[in-house]
């Protein structure tokens, strides 16, 4: 057995550690491109909303700091974790180069979003490789995606059992199952983004046999390009028209309390809502629970077991 340490490089978005990081941050996410003050101005709206920084940095780190922990209590290899974001640092690329200093050669990458998208996990995957291949190392194996992962399943389907109870009439709310929409042009890339967002979502409502559910995008872009639809917005209003009283919310695309979650559908959606006079309930977010990162630790091993090493 190979007793030199794993490298875990745990992925995620990242988000500006103060306000005066907002404006670095949205220039990274624009490739370099700076926003409007318009622009800019909104989105530090946005964060004063949360509070002023958004809780992501610090439960996506306890996010990795818990992965790693299972992964070295399971009796399997031991890792070493690394930290990388995508927009904001530590950055993907420092921690790539870390390992590489560290002298680790063999790795494993995760991002903390369940379902593919070539313009979502496969942009944080190119980073790595581009920057194993400069530096040479260290060889990677790559987690596409982990939204059928069944104790992720078990967690998200307890997660909507848990709103539903919350609601006056479960038989009778409609469930909505929400991702991060992506330009629609994704759907003549054969992306898979779409139809794993529906394989999750149909498993839930399966397990639960849910008589009412759909699916709705959040969160598009304020480009001129069109964005996957329906919105959640326009959604809340069409199902109040159809005679719906309450409405189950599962960003079931993210998995921590953050802008998209706390400001998007807490804030946004919910005022949408009181003016329907609509009930709404968000389902709670993944964050840290510990039956959460089981799921996360067997995709780890099961990647380990499954899915090929690719030198740098
Ligand atoms: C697919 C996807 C995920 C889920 C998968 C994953 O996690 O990777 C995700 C997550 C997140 N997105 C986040 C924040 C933002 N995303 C933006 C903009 C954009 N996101 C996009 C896609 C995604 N984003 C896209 C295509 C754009 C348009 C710009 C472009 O074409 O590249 C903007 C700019 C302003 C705005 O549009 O609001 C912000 C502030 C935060 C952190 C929140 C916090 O700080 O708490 C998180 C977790
Ligand atoms: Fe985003």
């Amino acid at each position: 057995m190979n007793t030199q340490p794993l490298g875990l490089l745990v992925m995620a978005y990242g988000t500006p550690h103060s306000l005066d990081e907002v404006l670095p941050y949205y220039t990274d996410i624009r490739h370099g491109r700076p926003p409007s003050d318009e622009q800019l101005a909104d989105l530090i709206r946005r964060y004063e909303a949360i509070g002023g920084v958004s809780p992501l940095a610090e439960i996506t780190r306890r996010q990795a700091e818990g992965l790693a922990e299972l992964l070295n209590a399971d009796g399997g290899r031991p890792v070493r974790l690394y930290q990388g974001m995508k927009h904001t640092t530590p950055f993907i690329s420092d921690a790539v180069e870390k390992m590489q200093e560290d002298g680790i050669t063999e790795a494993i990458a995760i991002v903390l979003a369940p379902h593919y998208s070539t313009m979502s996990i496969e942009t944080y995957h190119k980073q790595v490789r581009e920057t194993a291949a400069r530096l040479g190392g260290p060889a990677f194996r790559y987690i596409r995606d982990w939204h059928m992962e069944p104790r992720f399943l078990d967690v998200l389907t307890s997660r909507v059992q848990e709103a539903l109870a919350r609601c006056s009439d479960p038989q009778n709310a409609m469930v909505v199952f929400s991702a991060h929409s992506l330009p629609a042009r994704i759907l003549e890339m054969n992306d898979p983004y779409v139809d794993q967002l529906r394989e999750s979502g149909d498993e839930i409502a399966k397990r639960l046999n849910l008589p009412h559910y759909m699916y709705a995008w959040q969160s598009a872009g304020r480009t001129h390009e069109p964005w996957l639809g329906p919105d959640i917005l326009d959604v809340l209003s069409e199902l109040r028209e159809q005679g719906y009283r309450e409405v189950v919310s599962c960003s079931q695309g993210f998995v921590a309390d953050h802008l998209e979650v706390l400001y998007d559908i807490d804030i946004e959606a919910q005022a949408r809502a009181r003016d329907l006079g609509l009930h709404l309930v968000r389902t709670r977010q993944m964050n840290d629970d510990p039956a959460f990162l089981a799921g996360l630790r067997d995709a780890v091993r099961r990647a380990e077991r499954e899915t090929e090493l690719i030198a740098p």
